[in-house]
């Protein structure tokens, strides 16, 4: 088991930004988010760190009810890399990823010895091993991302949950994090707006539309012409064109969103 939405909503300015929206993650495996802008990604996934709580419906880690879960509790367990990160004025990129072994650690207790090998294996695998002593705030927008990312693994997650974490890369390191993340031996849920990337990376998808779930299952089931027309509005063609098994999707004009 792992982290489960049930018949979450969320509301926000009186307006029902999230509507009963029913989801679980499958262990081990890479389920894209996707959805147009504003159809409430973002929501759902704090949702489902714990970050922000359901008006309604709940959320469970291991059968377990988030609310009642001590925060450092879940944060064992969880990773999340959000679309923002704070601007973190005189740390080191070391320092960054350090911030992620925080809640294996006992209030006020030093940092342990395998503190440091998490740190070092995280900026390894994600090429920052030379930038450890580099201050994060002279880093560009797509090394902010991978620190952010780094920071994430150092936590040791079983879950991993990602906002757009291929903004501001560019595309060889968009494809370097997707498959860092699809080798990874975690639960993972990564929203995305690309959906070739989404189609090529994630085992299941799901698609949301104004706060509902309108489609959850393979990328070839979730991502026909049809559904892609209603809920994006263009007008696609989805093939194999590469025999690899993966649909391709190319955008050929804009269309009527119903
Ligand atoms: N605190 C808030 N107050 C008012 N409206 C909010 C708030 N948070 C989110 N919303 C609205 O809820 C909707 C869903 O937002 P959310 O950020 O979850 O969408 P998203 O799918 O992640 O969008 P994007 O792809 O643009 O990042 C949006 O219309 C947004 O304006």
């Amino acid at each position: 088991m792992t982290l489960e939405a049930d018949r979450v909503s969320r509301t926000a300015d009186g307006r029902l930004i999230l509507d009963g929206v029913s989801l679980g993650l499958r262990p081990g495996a890479v389920t894209g988010l996707l959805g147009p802008n504003g159809s409430g990604k973002s929501t759902l996934l704090r949702l489902l760190a714990g970050v922000l709580a359901p008006a309604s419906g709940v959320v469970t880690l291991d059968g377990d009810p988030l609310h009642g879960l001590h925060r450092r509790d879940v944060a064992r367990r969880v990773a999340v890399v959000e679309q923002q990160a704070d601007t973190l004025v005189e740390l080191t990129v070391a320092d960054v990823v350090r911030l992620g072994r925080i809640p294996h650690r006992r209030a006020w207790a030093p940092a342990a010895p395998g503190e440091e090998k998490a740190v070092q294996a995280a900026l390894e695998r994600t090429g920052l091993a030379d930038r450890a002593g580099q201050p994060w705030r002279t880093l560009s927008g797509g090394e902010r991302q991978r620190v952010q990312i780094a920071r994430a693994l150092a936590q040791e997650p079983r879950e991993l949950l990602l906002d757009e974490p291929t903004n501001h890369l560019d595309i060889q390191h968009q494809l370097d994090l997707l498959e860092l993340v699809a080798e990874l031996p975690v639960t993972c849920l990564v929203a995305l707006h690309d959906l070739n990337l989404a189609a090529m990376y994630c085992d299941h998808v799901v698609l949301l539309d104004r706060g509902r779930l309108v489609a959850q299952g393979t990328p070839w089931e979730v991502l026909t012409e049809g559904r892609i027309a209603d809920v994006y509005g263009v007008r696609a063609v989805v093939g194999d064109p590469d025999a690899n098994g993966r649909p391709h999707i190319r955008v050929v004009g804009i269309g009527a969103r119903r």
